[in-house]
């Protein structure tokens, strides 16, 4: 069982950080998912199929670290288990979002081939935890698209298991998975890796 006031602050958080995304472009036509955590066995996440810029309490729902919805007949986001397992893998961490900018899209795919996309020289990496200076790397992993979600679950699983520090990972021609301990924090893990992926774009555009 878990606690229906922590659920009902983690879906307003969910809410209010859809409202957010959406109104920045980054969750365009009922893509993206979100997951805020309840306790050490429960999260909200977004219903399937739902706009994400006009979430109500009725489109978020509580599943299980499994996966498994808890007292709900709907359908949780078709990419479940690549929230269960980032609040598996850390225990404290309080919220994971999934986007769909356009800049994530495109520069995966320009990287066609590349598993990583390195980053430095950029004053903002220092908005990601334990990375102190622009003179630092961040390496942002790329996975590739797939349809079988539990594969890519397993997959990101093994990988951070192993490279804990970058909270965040791109799916190819997909969109960014980020997290944090706090909804906060997790939606500045957002802004900042959607300022860098433009960035970036911007500059493999340049002549
Ligand atoms: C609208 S296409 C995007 C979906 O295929 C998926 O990638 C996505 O982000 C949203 O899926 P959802 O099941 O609503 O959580
Ligand atoms: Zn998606």
């Amino acid at each position: 069982m878990f606690d229906i006031t922590r659920y009902a602050d983690a879906s307003q958080s969910i809410i209010d950080a859809g409202r957010f995304l959406y109104q920045n472009g980054w969750s365009p036509a009922t893509s993206s998912n979100y997951s805020a955590r309840i306790d050490e066995q429960h999260i909200a996440i977004t219903v399937s199929g739902k706009h994400k810029g006009a979430l109500t309490n009725a489109d978020v729902m509580v599943v299980n670290l499994a996966g498994e919805p808890v007292q709900s007949s709907c359908r949780s986001s078709a990419e479940t288990l690549l929230h269960t397992v980032i609040y598996d893998l850390f225990s404290d961490i309080g919220a994971v979002l999934h986007t769909h900018s356009m800049p994530a899209t495109v520069l995966s795919r320009w990287l066609e081939g590349e598993n990583e996309l390195c980053l430095t020289d950029y004053e903002l990496q220092k908005a990601f935890p334990g990375y102190e200076s622009h003179e630092s790397q961040l390496v942002i992993p790329i996975f590739e698209n797939t349809q079988d979600i539990e594969a890519l679950a397993a997959e990101t699983k093994a990988y951070f298991n192993q490279n804990p520090d970058l909270p965040g990972y791109l799916i190819r021609g997909h969109g960014l998975y980020t997290w944090g301990k706090t909804m906060a924090d997790c939606l500045r893990h957002v802004e900042a890796f959607e300022f860098l992926l433009q960035c970036e774009l911007e500059m493999k555009r340049l002549p």
